[in-house]
């Protein structure tokens, strides 16, 4: 006991050294808590002075709530006679749930705000048991002064971190507190324990679909070196993969693979694609399965050497520039003039593909069939990559609907200049569409006929009976068209473009928060919705900046299932809520009539997007 009480008198010596002199005071004391000091004190935390913050939408029914309660209520019966206060924080640093074993305790912490929404960040309130756990990473005792700032002197917290069972990034902190005379270091054992619980519920509380995932994810990360990531509903990815790959890339990659595994057929898929900063990477996805379920996709991820490289980045015709070059490509003559902006100019890996298999094909007069859902730049490129490879060549479209007998009599014996005839949506040709075509390719075979042809078919009809399967035979190479959900990192240059085309003499331009969710919603009707989105919020701000609340409601919600009617209409009655009162959700709540934690619950089951 003698030396307890010593021991307290030192560091409150120390404390106050410190305080005065600085780093040199702290001599003697624990390092995790020094470390602290200083940086509470670099952080400019008044010791004098105490002041924390509330955050009113922190979320007290969330899965890591969910996973802690069960034990923080195990902790309190085991602990009723202790006169302790048990608290979990988020990870803000948050309170979000409070049991308290003794109201004495329980009514001395409500003095210093140790209450739900209430902020313990190190950088707001100094060396504490929940904010000091986040900054150092580990189970942490602050006993009495310790605590940087002098309202907490009166207590001793200890916090040990709850770690996300697969990424080990710190969700939360279960903290224990007391009076600072009555702490044992038994209490730092039990906290630890108790934690450590949480993340094995956290693990458990995944759907079996999800847990199938995780158990591949966590194979696969036990090969050696190897860079891996898990794509479910989130993205899982291992130290190594984060350590390679910035984050920019590890979104260039995770798209590619659930683009790639988006193809019927096969559950594993091997693919290469460039990167921005000039390097390329193997990929090897695999898609888990759980019962007739997919799970995710798990991905293997290899840098590829440089011989590797060059022999991928030879181009597939000799004379076909790479397709980032095309910016500057001979086609546009120099001047002042700035080069049109082509659709071509993406980053994404599987549209560049596109562009380049086209490219390559049309070159070689190829008969191609371009395959992708509707409105997603099927016919543009088509006819954007054949001016860049026969600019002396026309190209037409005709819808492949409006085809009959006499449309190509025009062509068929004509010796004028070469023509790229394009059959737009070849899915939706008639019967005597079939007829004209095949006429059309019998004389183009004879040389009766200056023309090369390409179609474009939805991907959606592949496997119907339709007439266009008769004129499969006359085509020789598919290129796929990925969807606009699969080229998040070309929105901005498609939003650029967009703008450009429908208000060319304004300045518009959309915000961060506006173009995180163009970004987050996976527009089924690709370009020409996306084109409808932003029609209707240049219609609410013609000019300046377009913010998330003038795009149209149904594209702030990002739903992963198909809502009934009346779900849609609450949807978008909550989303117009949040707009009205700009994100306050107290208000829009009340506007609705609806209690908080419900519009909480609602907003996650909407998956409706944070502004
Ligand atoms: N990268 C792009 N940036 C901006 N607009 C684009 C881009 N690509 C295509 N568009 C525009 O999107 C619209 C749809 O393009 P396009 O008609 O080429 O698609 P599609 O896949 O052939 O459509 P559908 O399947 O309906 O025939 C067109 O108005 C086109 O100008």
């Amino acid at each position: 006991m003698v030396d307890r009480e010593y021991q307290r008198l030192r560091i409150a010596a120390a404390r106050a050294d410190f305080l005065e002199y600085g780093t040199a005071g702290a001599a003697g004391v624990p390092p995790v808590v020094a470390a602290s000091w200083e940086r509470s004190q670099s952080a400019g935390v008044d010791a004098g002075r105490y002041r924390v913050k509330y955050h009113e939408d922190f979320d007290s029914d969330s899965r890591l709530a969910r996973c802690a309660l069960p034990v923080i209520d195990r902790l309190t019966e085991d602990m009723s006679d202790v006169p302790v206060t048990i608290a979990l924080a988020d990870a803000q640093a948050r309170i979000v749930h409070r049991r308290d074993c003794s109201t004495a305790v329980g009514r001395l912490l409500d003095r210093i705000d140790f209450l739900p929404g209430f902020s313990f960040e190190e950088d707001n309130v100094g060396t504490n048991g929940i904010g000091t756990v986040f900054e150092s990473g580990i189970p942490t005792s602050v006993v009495g002064s310790e605590h940087f700032n002098e309202s907490l002197v009166p207590f001793a917290c200890t916090g040990a971190p709850i770690h996300h069972p697969i990424t080990g990034r710190i969700e939360g902190v279960l903290d224990v507190s007391l009076l600072s005379e009555t702490w044992t270091p038994l209490i730092y054992a039990l906290v630890k324990t108790a934690a450590a619980d949480i993340g094995r519920n956290l693990l458990l509380d995944r759907s079996q679909a999800q847990r199938a995932l995780f158990e591949s994810f966590i194979k696969a990360d036990k090969r050696p070196r190897q860079a891996v990531m898990a794509v479910g509903g989130s993205v899982i990815v291992n130290q190594r993969a984060q350590s390679l790959f910035t984050p920019d890339e590890q979104l260039t990659i995770h798209q590619h693979a659930r683009y790639i595994m988006s193809e019927p057929g096969d559950d594993r898929a091997v693919d290469s694609i460039p990167l921005r900063s000039g390097r390329s990477v193997r990929i090897r996805a695999t898609r888990i399965l759980c019962g007739q379920q997919v799970a995710g996709i798990v991905v293997l991820l290899d840098e590829e050497s440089n011989d590797q490289d060059r022999i991928r980045k030879t181009p597939a015709h000799p004379h076909i520039t790479p397709i980032t070059k095309l910016a500057e490509g001979p086609a546009y003559p120099a001047g002042p003039e700035k080069p049109p902006l082509l659709i071509a100019d993406g980053n994404s890996p599987a549209w560049n593909k596109a562009c380049t298999d086209a490219a390559t094909a049309l070159f070689k007069q190829a008969t191609v069939l371009v395959l992708g859902e509707p409105g997603t730049g099927k016919t543009t490129m088509l006819a954007e990559q054949h001016r860049r490879v026969r600019p002396l060549d026309r190209t037409i479209s005709i819808d492949a609907e409006h085809i009959t007998k006499e449309s190509f009599a025009g062509y068929v014996g004509a010796s004028a200049n070469a023509t790229l005839i394009v059959l737009r949506d070849l899915e939706s040709i008639t019967r005597e569409g079939v007829d004209a075509i095949t006429q059309l390719f019998d004389a183009i075979a004879k040389g009766d006929a200056n023309c090369a042809v390409a179609a474009t078919l939805s991907e959606s009809s592949v496997e119907s009976t339709l007439p266009f399967r008769d004129l499969l035979s006359y085509f020789d190479q598919t290129v796929r068209v990925p969807p606009l959900r699969f080229r998040v990192s070309d929105l901005p240059q498609i939003v650029a473009r967009l703008l450009k085309e429908t208000a060319p003499e304004r300045r518009t331009r959309v915000s961060p928060a506006a173009s995180r969710l163009i970004s987050a919603f996976p527009w089924p009707g690709n370009i020409p919705q996306l084109r409808g989105a932003l029609i209707s919020a240049l219609r609410k701000r013609p000019v300046g900046e377009i913010q998330a609340e003038d795009l149209p409601s149904s594209c702030r919600t990002i739903s992963p299932r198909t809502l009934t009617t009346l779900e849609a209409a609450e949807r978008d009655a909550i989303a117009n809520a949040l707009s009205e009162y700009g994100g306050n959700r107290v208000k829009a709540a009340t506007a609705l009539g609806m209690s908080r934690s419900s519009l909480y619950r609602k907003l996650k089951s909407y998956a409706i997007a944070e502004t």
